[in-house]
């Protein structure tokens, strides 16, 4: 039996699930796109190809090698993207919540059924169909929980809004001794640098008190103050759009310590290193054509 525990994004980690991008099919069509940085590379006849991400998903393996880290790949599903495994479920203490995703990508959590036969049956928690939530929204941080949302009434209309009102009440609920904070993050279906595809789009904790943030990406100015108040204007890295676009808040941490990183985010790595962070630099850049990237393709299940 696996013994669920994620409190964080930064304690050591001992068991994760990494998406897998064999079998991810052809270059979908304009109409299959769910999200505009696709819809971009798709429309510029540059999607990434199968063989140069899954290179880059083998790199991201051996880091977690490295450290000794215990993997879980996804079954195969064949044509289908299983790289995004982050927004399938997320983990909140000891429990194992099923996100109720997007319906293009329902058939990912099918494929790590053999990971949720090893835990405890009541510790897998499903929400009713009218509840959205997505793992890239939910981010933990000790007492908090964080999470990226949509709050405005057309909601319905954007494919990229993944998270709504029930999502974050849910969570509430289910978590009475956690203070539940939610973001109304911009969303645009067709420019990538004005989309917080998900909260960890824009901002992501790393180490015991810092994190990266993305102002733009959040509606309401007022809520991007709460995190600079939470975390301390000195403690956080501001990305800029261009940076946002290429994704530099979404790292991924292995312990407090170190940081698994794009290799061409030259100034965020810096910073980083300044900050006495280990980074583990790896390419990624291909992957990332697709709105996601290193966090996006890792569930955790256990961290100290
Ligand atoms: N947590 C994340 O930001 N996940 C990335 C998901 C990208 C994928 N193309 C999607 O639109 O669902």
């Amino acid at each position: 039996m696996l013994k669920l525990n994620v409190n964080n994004e930064s304690s050591r980690l001992r068991a994760v699930v990494l998406g897998t991008a064999n079998s991810i099919g052809p270059t979908p069509t304009v109409e299959e796109a769910y999200d505009p940085k696709s819809l971009e590379h798709i429309l510029a006849g540059t999607y990434p190809v199968e063989s140069d991400m899954i290179k880059e998903m083998d790199a991201f393996n051996k880091v977690f090698e490295k450290y000794d880290v215990q993997v879980f790949r996804p079954n195969l599903i064949e044509n289908y993207n299983q790289i995004f495994t982050r927004d399938i479920g997320f983990v909140i203490e000891d429990k194992f919540i099923k996100a109720n995703i997007l319906p293009d990508r329902d058939r990912e959590l099918d494929a790590i059924q053999y990971v949720l036969d090893q835990i405890n049956p009541s510790d897998i928690i499903s929400a009713p169909e009218e509840v959205h939530f997505e793992g890239g929204d939910v981010m933990l941080w000790n007492d908090y929980v964080l999470i990226g949302t949509y709050k405005r009434p057309d909601y319905k209309n954007y494919i990229t809004a993944r998270t709504n009102q029930l999502g974050v009440d849910f969570i509430k609920e289910l978590f009475p001794n956690k203070t539940v904070l939610s973001f109304d993050l911009v969303k645009s279906k067709t420019e990538p640098r004005d989309n917080a595809l998900h909260l960890d789009c824009c901002f992501q904790p790393v180490g015991n008190d810092k994190g990266i943030i993305y102002k733009g990406g959040f509606y309401d100015e007022k809520e991007y103050y709460s995190l600079v108040e939470l975390f301390g204007k000195d403690n956080l890295f501001h990305i800029e759009r261009e940076e946002m676009y290429h994704m530099f808040s979404n790292v991924f941490s292995i312990s407090p310590e170190v940081v698994v990183s794009e290799r061409n985010f030259t100034r965020l790595n810096n910073w980083l290193r300044e900050n006495n962070f280990v980074v583990e630099e790896i390419p990624y850049a291909e992957i990332a054509k697709q709105e996601g990237l290193l966090r996006c393709s890792t569930l955790p299940l256990i961290r100290d």
